[in-house]
């Protein structure tokens, strides 16, 4: 018995016009073929900064500060987010400067956004961040902080509105549901998600049902 055959085409992008753009932000109309064959449009919203060479708009960070005598915690920032209108939880992080790797901006902007001084441990591929609104993307970078280290003591940050928070890993969803309890602030996904993997990865396992008896 042979098989009706579905008309299929591959996807892919017309042409883009631009409708309106600011400094550091633009609105597109994406003119696109849909998987049927059927031309279509999409509004596009990009940013304007991204750098020639680069599939990466900006780099975040998972820091760890490990100090002996300390839980390892996760490095965060508190800042007042315009486009959401309230102050926010997230990974630090920032936008790729001209020729900047992801590595090296994420340790620049750890230094500015947190003063801790870091070390690269692992970073990812290039991943979007909301493909149905935009093409932003980023890279995320693991990064340790020797908190022993004398430079790591008394870090001081240089941006006057970031408010840096240290969040035990160990307890880091239940610590992020304090603080959402606590105060009016939106916590970013990736740093939900994160703490939410932690959690599975830590506590899930003895929640089996052979090991629950
Ligand atoms: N969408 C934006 N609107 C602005 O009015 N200004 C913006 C936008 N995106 C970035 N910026 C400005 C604000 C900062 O001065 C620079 C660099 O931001 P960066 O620190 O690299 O990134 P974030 O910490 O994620 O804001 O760009």
């Amino acid at each position: 018995m042979s098989c009706p055959q579905k008309d299929t085409t591959e996807p892919h992008v017309l042409k883009e016009e631009v409708i309106v753009s600011g400094k550091w932000v633009k609105l597109e109309k994406t003119v696109y073929m849909d998987p049927s064959g059927n031309t279509r449009t999409w509004e596009t919203a990009k940013r304007t900064t991204r750098q020639v060479h680069t599939a990466t708009d900006g780099v975040e960070l998972i820091a760890i500060l490990k100090r002996t005598l300390h839980k390892d915690c996760v490095v965060l920032v508190k800042q007042f987010r315009p486009p959401m209108g309230c102050y926010t939880l997230e990974f630090p992080a920032g936008l790729l400067d001209d020729g900047e790797s992801a590595e090296t901006a994420a340790l620049r902007e750890l230094k500015e956004e947190t003063g801790y001084k870091g070390e690269v441990v692992g970073v990812t591929p290039v991943t979007c961040l909301d493909p149905g609104l935009s093409n932003c993307t980023t890279q995320i970078v693991m990064v340790n902080i020797n908190g022993d280290d004398i430079e790591n003591i008394n870090p001081s940050q240089q941006l006057e509105f970031v408010e840096v928070i240290l969040l035990p890993l160990d307890e880091f969803q239940k610590k992020i549901n304090e603080l959402m309890k606590k105060e009016k602030i939106v916590v970013d996904s990736k740093v939900y998600i994160y703490a939410m993997g932690i959690s599975q990865a830590y506590f899930k396992p003895r929640e089996l049902p052979v090991l629950k008896q």
